[in-house]
């Protein structure tokens, strides 16, 4: 669990400062700003920095939940507090609806869907005749308790301020738990992620409206601080700036959301207010400058400030080791399972003119490690793709324990009890061993975006986390647990992944060149774990290049050339098989 002092000492600070003898009633109105532009920005560190999808529009939703308050509370005269359930509830739909369109795209259409609708709303604000077309809406309430009443920027930003922090304990929650670690392994890809159970679209609509949500919030706020709104604040210009204030502060860092905002703000100010002095009245050189400055910024700190800052603190967080004691319940095996756990029946897979896998035969029974083989390009990486769902076949059938995947997604594959590593491995760097293990556990803990916020899934957490703990344990990695997987050997990487697919529980278990990086010792460790969960049960499927390794460990050897099956045997067999020595013994010898 994160500590918490730091958020309390932040709140202390943040409640005392208007209480300060002599403060400028101007730099109160700054802070206003700087708390309205982090609620923003901490979305888009959700979306952009920790879900990898750029986002031009969100001013566009802070529009939404200001115009949704204007309406109500300045039209129709509904209480400012009845509005704010409105406000969100609006901004979430709309996140619903151009969700649905915008985050199926991929590498720079997102950004550009994104920046398309940003100035299609804008427009929009701009014509409707309900929403004060140009000119906008005024005369909006002030927000109240009681007989106080929030219409001077001293008042409103204690709402705002508590806003900011509510928001940012819950989006920490949100990220230490299952459904964040679900998020985070976003960035890196789809495909891992969903190895383990993890529905990534669903994953990506949560983030989406999740920052919508917060957009809209700080868009409520706006429009009970200013009391006026027009539709010049929810351009694309102030959608690609809330970008700017997030990627500057550090995009992935919730602090960094504010933090952002408290640069981009003064930083405007500051130069709004002295540069025309300096320069004798030239006008919009501020812009100029601020990009300039802006872009140095980033040089100094690519990865945005708050990580540089946090990096060169005297004081480094302690991590708590988990609980191992915590057991998850283990995968319900059936007495009498057949023998064959895995059947792969005449299964082929073309691109285009390509076939990678010929009309490929074998199985994987019980109790046994079936090593698969082959020169580069021999087709067994895509078998694997095959097997887990990740490409479906373009003809042949693959079952396991007598079912028929057919053309299953990963998702429920992983829950037939095969999990897998990668050829290339897919851990997320910045994120510790522990948690990048954790991800393997996703099905077999329950708790959702909502319980993670606010901190009901601690049973579950733990629980994962402990088998997470202990698979690390297993691998011989536990001194590494709380490291960055970024920050290991490539090999040790591999085994991190290992780690990850023996959370599943799995009953088979696809090992993609798992000695590929590893040094002598570390091979005959892994040797002796795969050894020892055979032991235990478990089947391995592998594909490696080291013949020592394999002959050594494997019960079987399946030889693949040119997507075709060309021998099956013992080691001993296939050691002295002519055929596979002319295809790819005698190369490799
Ligand atoms: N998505 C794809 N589109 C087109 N061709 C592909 C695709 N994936 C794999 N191939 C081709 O299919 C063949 C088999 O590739 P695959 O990666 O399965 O081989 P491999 O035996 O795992 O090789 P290596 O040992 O080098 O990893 C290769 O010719 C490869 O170029």
């Amino acid at each position: 669990m994160r500590e918490r002092w730091p958020l309390i000492v932040f709140a202390v600070i943040v409640a005392a400062i208007p209480f300060i003898p002599g403060m400028p009633p101007f730099w109160i109105v700054l802070l206003d700003n700087i708390g309205l532009s982090a609620l923003v920005a901490m979305g888009l560190v959700l979306l952009t920095g920790v879900g990898g999808l750029t986002s031009f529009g969100q001013a566009a939703f802070v529009g939404f939940g200001a115009y949704t308050t204007a309406v109500l509370s300045a039209n129709y005269g509904v209480s400012p507090w009845l509005t704010l359930p409105l406000s969100l509830l609006v901004s979430g739909l709309a996140a619903v609806l151009l969700g649905l369109v915008t985050v199926r795209l991929s590498g720079h259409y997102l950004p550009l869907g994104t920046l398309a609708w940003g100035l299609g709303l804008f427009y929009l604000f701009s014509k409707l005749a309900f929403l004060g077309r140009n000119d906008g809406i005024s005369g909006i309430p002030p927000l109240s308790i009681g007989s106080l009443r929030m219409l001077d920027p001293g008042t409103i930003y204690f709402a705002i301020w508590a806003a900011v922090l509510v928001s940012a304990l819950l989006t920490m929650n949100l990220l230490d738990s299952r459904t964040g670690r679900a998020i985070r392994a976003l960035r890196r890809g789809h495909i891992a992620a969903e190895a383990f159970g993890v529905y990534s679209p669903r994953a990506k609509m949560l983030v989406f409206i999740y920052a919508a949500v917060l957009a809209g919030l700080s868009g409520w706020l706006y429009a009970h601080f200013t009391r006026a709104v027009n539709p010049t604040p929810f351009g694309a210009q102030a959608g690609i700036e809330y970008l700017f204030v997030a990627v500057v502060g550090g995009a992935g860092y919730v602090w960094g959301g504010v933090l952002g905002a408290a640069i981009v703000v003064i930083l405007k100010e500051v130069l709004q207010s002295y540069l025309p002095l300096l320069l004798h009245g030239e006008g919009q050189l501020e812009t100029i400058v601020f990009g300039i400055l802006l872009v140095t910024l980033l040089q100094l700190a690519p990865t945005g400030l708050w990580p540089w800052l946090t990096a060169r603190l005297p004081f480094k967080p302690v991590a708590k080791k988990p609980d191992t004691t915590i057991k998850l319940p283990a995968r319900i095996r059936a007495a009498s399972a057949p023998s064959v756990l895995l059947q792969v029946d005449n299964a082929r897979k073309q691109f285009g003119g390509v076939v990678a896998v010929n009309n490929v035969s074998f199985d994987v029974q019980a109790r046994e490690i079936v090593a698969l083989i082959g020169p580069n390009g021999a087709g067994k990486s895509t078998t694997f793709n095959l097997i887990t769902g990740v490409l479906p076949p373009t003809s042949g059938n693959i079952s396991v324990l007598g079912k028929a995947v057919g053309n299953a997604p990963p998702q429920d594959v992983v829950k037939l009890g095969i999990s897998r590593t990668f050829q290339h491995v897919k851990l997320v760097p910045d994120m510790t061993v522990l948690e990048n293990v954790a991800i393997g556990a996703h099905l077999r803990g329950h708790s959702g975006a909502i319980s993670s916020m606010f901190r009901l899934d601690r049973a579950d957490e733990a629980k994962l986390l402990a088998e997470a703990a202990r698979q690390i344990e297993r691998v011989g990695l536990g001194d590494q647990m709380h490291q960055f997987a970024g920050s290991l050997s490539l090999g040790q990487q591999r085994i991190v992944e290992i780690a990850r697919a023996l959370c599943v529980d799995p009953m088979l278990l696809l090992l993609d060149e798992p000695a590929a990086g590893l040094r002598h010792m570390e091979k005959q460790r892994l040797g002796a774990l795969l050894r020892e969960l055979r032991a235990g049960g478990m089947s391995v499927l592998l594909v490696e290049h080291d013949m020592g390794f394999v002959m050594d460990l494997a019960d079987r050897i399946v030889v693949l050339d040119f997507g075709t099956k060309i021998a099956e045997g013992t080691p001993a067999a296939i050691k002295t098989n002519p055929e596979v020595i002319k295809a790819y013994l005698g190369a490799t010898a």
